[in-house]
């Protein structure tokens, strides 16, 4: 018989950064390889990172490197950075808890300590998957408990034939694994701490405990799928509460003063690092003079010295009785205290050579102290607050002028998050194949105009292409690479936005891959609105971690955060600005200065989309049960200084979740409440700006 292969996979901080303090490893290979049934194991450090735990085991389940066995140590306590549970519980497709049950009682023979740890075996596509303890000491008991039935188990979960396995082997095997003659494992003392260093802060765990999946199990077939949606259906309201908690609070960083700081928000207040001017600066062309309150100042003068904007050097005093020439911006000379317009002035004498003042005549006779004179710091004081927490560094570039008068080198910014995009579907074609479409082909119309009304509101966004509905794997594939910036996604990504598959057909697998595959929580599934009722929204723990962990960034600590809207193109762009805009413009920091934000999280006005009231053009039909969004065109009335909104289209077709169509043209969503009949017209309703205002000269109602 060829022998089986075994991987082990060491879970581990602290031996990811120094291999050489793993001790379980080599403990565990002379156990499994001493009959002679399994190759040397491969083995893998990783950190106690979720998605570090499940690309490893994957790597070796899925594909043509697949390993009969996996074995991973550690993370499997109590302690809050323990989760290797959580990040291989998703990965099984069968569950061994008679495994399970086997290590505890073996171990608890030995210990009651075996009470504290959380092991997960089972079956993945044909590879069987343990965990063990993390120390060594632990780890080799687990295993000894039942290595003897590795074989065969491995064996029947590579698909051999069970019942002629049975007759050969099941006596031998019973004795082997020492069920006739007691038990194998050695009373000694035990301690199933880990070799790892846990810290027990009270740190924010960000992984939490696998939550049971709701979503319908897509390997059970479309017999036993739901009939109804198992996710209560929320309304707008409590589905933006629900992103507003699960959206994780901004992240600082240091920028640079220049155009990729716009549209940042300013994480801390900025206090004047120069002042501004630095000098006393003449604010015109011409003299400076010394003047004193009271005192006539017309006169001839000789012209003593001259003072450039942008001369360097020492400025020699002003000599009573004599005056400086000087320009716009130049430092006045020491003793000098305003200036005359050189319009106020006459010329009285040159130099031999006609070329130089010799002596002006001044000719205004009232000019004070002060006067076409800036201070220093009469503009901006040395350390004086120039921005606060909270203000956003506008285009218009009055926030970058002032950090660049002031010589303010960086600035703290929150990190606008990175958008990755991905559509799925089986029947996607890219929207620029040149090939014509073919049976039920449909062009990706969601991908580029998600990706442009992204970018529009100024975040960088990851292209991470199209998802396939089949072969199975492929959108877990294509979600755990972009979470991890790899494969298809070119760097890594705060949010990812997916559209279609969400709602109730066979092959919508947006909601069991999240809960199933990927470990993450729904917060919502349904949403009471039209369009975009099966709107998704998902959390996907990143890295367990507590707040005494300082070698993970914030950053690191972070859930991922999924919005899947639906397929429908009209759906998805009205979701992304209803739902994921607000979470981008929190995670931007946005807000962060608003009182309200504290009660009423969605109130903040800077979130989302602005509302205003608008005068309906037209009656606008409403449905009697869900909240419509109606695209529409808001023109600003140049008579009356009101905003009337007129539909983009209000019969059958016009308003239909497919007619991508309904959105070109529109700037706005007309709120409409759900009622019988019409909103009528003339009525005023609330709508959502998606973009400016159109101008209008003529009443559109009279
Ligand atoms: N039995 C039920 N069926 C449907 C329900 C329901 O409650 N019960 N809800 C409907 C609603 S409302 C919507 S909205 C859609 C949502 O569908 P999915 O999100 O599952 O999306 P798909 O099934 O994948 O596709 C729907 C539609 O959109 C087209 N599509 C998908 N992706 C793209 C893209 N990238 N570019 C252009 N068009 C795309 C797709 O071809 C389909 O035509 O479900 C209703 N059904
Ligand atoms: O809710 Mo769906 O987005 O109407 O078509
Ligand atoms: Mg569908």
């Amino acid at each position: 018989m060829d022998r089986l292969k075994a991987a082990i996979l060491i879970v581990s901080d602290t031996a990811s950064q120094d291999p050489a303090s793993d001790k379980t490893a080599s403990a565990l290979t002379p156990i499994l390889t001493a009959e002679g049934k399994w190759e040397s194991p491969a083995i893998k450090i990783v950190p106690d990172n979720v998605f570090h735990i499940q690309q490893a085991v994957c790597d070796w389940t899925d594909g043509p490197n697949w390993h009969n066995l996996i074995l991973l140590s550690g993370g499997t306590g109590f302690a809050v950075r323990d989760i290797t549970p959580e990040a291989v519980s998703p990965l099984i497709h069968r569950h061994a808890p008679g495994l399970v049950h086997g290590m505890i009682a073996a171990s608890l023979k030995v210990t009651p300590f075996a009470m504290m740890s959380r092991p997960v075996a089972g079956v993945r596509d044909k590879t069987l998957i343990i965990t063990l303890p993390g120390s060594p000491k632990g780890a080799v008991e687990n295993l000894e408990a039942i290595v003897k039935l590795l074989p065969h188990a491995c064996l029947q979960s590579a698909g051999a034939n069970s019942r002629n396995m049975h007759a050969a082997g099941v006596k031998s095997l019973e004795a082997e694994a020492g069920f006739s003659s007691g038990s194998s494992v050695t009373q000694t003392q035990h301690n199933h701490h880990h070799h790892h260093h846990h810290g027990h802060g009270h740190g924010h765990v960000v992984v939490k405990a696998h939550t049971t999946p709701r979503s319908n199990d897509p390997a059970a077939g479309p017999g036993r799928r739901y009939r109804a949606s198992p996710y209560p259906m929320l309304s707008v309201e409590k589905a933006l509460c629900e992103i507003s908690e699960h959206t994780p609070e901004p992240i600082v960083i240091e920028a640079p003063v220049n155009a990729s700081t716009v549209g940042c928000v300013v994480a801390e207040d900025v206090y004047a690092a120069e002042a501004v001017p630095a000098y006393r600066a003449s604010t015109v062309d011409g003299y400076a003079i010394i003047a004193s309150e009271g005192a006539n100042t017309s006169g001839t003068f000789p012209v003593a010295s001259i003072t450039h904007a942008n001369v360097g050097g020492v400025l020699v005093p002003l000599q009573p009785g004599t005056v400086a020439r000087i320009t716009t911006g130049a430092p006045l000379p020491p003793n000098a205290n305003a200036v005359v317009m050189v319009e106020d002035t006459e010329l009285a004498t040159t130099t031999p050579d006609g070329n130089e003042e010799a002596t002006i005549q001044i000719l205004a006779e009232d000019i004070l102290p002060g006067e076409n004179v800036r201070e220093p710091g009469s503009d901006v004081a040395l350390g004086s607050k120039i921005l606060s927490r909270g203000d956003i560094i506008s285009p218009i570039g009055g926030e970058i002028g002032l950090l660049a008068a002031t010589g303010t080198q960086t600035v703290k910014v929150f990190k606008k998050p990175t958008v990755g995009v991905l559509s799925t579907g089986d029947e996607l074609v890219e929207h620029d194949d040149p090939r014509p479409l073919t049976g039920g082909q449909i062009r990706d119309s969601n991908r580029p105009s998600l990706i442009s009304c992204l970018q529009s509101w100024g975040f960088s966004t990851v292209d991470l292409g199209i998802a396939r509905d089949t072969p199975v794997g492929e959108l877990e594939h294509a979600l755990r690479d972009s979470l991890r910036g790899v494969g298809r996604a070119s760097s890594s990504v705060d949010v990812i936005v997916t559209t279609g598959g969400v709602s109730m057909g066979e092959l919508d697998l947006l909601k069991p891959t999240i809960e199933r595959s990927l470990g993450g929580t729904i917060h919502f599934g349904r949403v009471s609105m039209k369009p975009g009722k099966p709107t998704t929204f998902a959390t996907i723990p990143f890295k367990a971690a507590t707040s005494d962990s300082g070698a993970l960034t914030q950053q690191e600590r972070q859930s991922k955060l999924i919005f899947s809207l639906p397929g429908n193109p009209a759906s998805a762009l009205v979701t992304l600005n209803l739902f994921v805009l607000p979470s981008l413009h929190k995670l931007s920091g946005l807000g962060e200065n608003s009182q309200a934000l504290s009660t009423k999280p969605w109130m903040a006005p800077q979130l989302g989309l602005p509302r205003v009231a608008v005068v309906l053009t037209h009656h606008f039909p409403l449905d009697p049960k869900r909240t419509e969004y109606h695209r529409a065109v808001v023109t600003g009335s140049r008579s009356d200084g009101r905003l009337y909104a007129t539909s983009t289209g209000i019969d059958g077709v016009g308003q239909r979740s497919s007619r991508v169509g309904s959105l070109a043209a529109a700037n706005a969503l007309v709120i409409l409440r759900p009622g019988r009949g019409v909103g009528i017209k003339g009525e005023i309703m609330e709508a959502l700006m998606m973009g400016p205002v159109h101008a209008s000269d003529t009443r559109i109602i009279c």
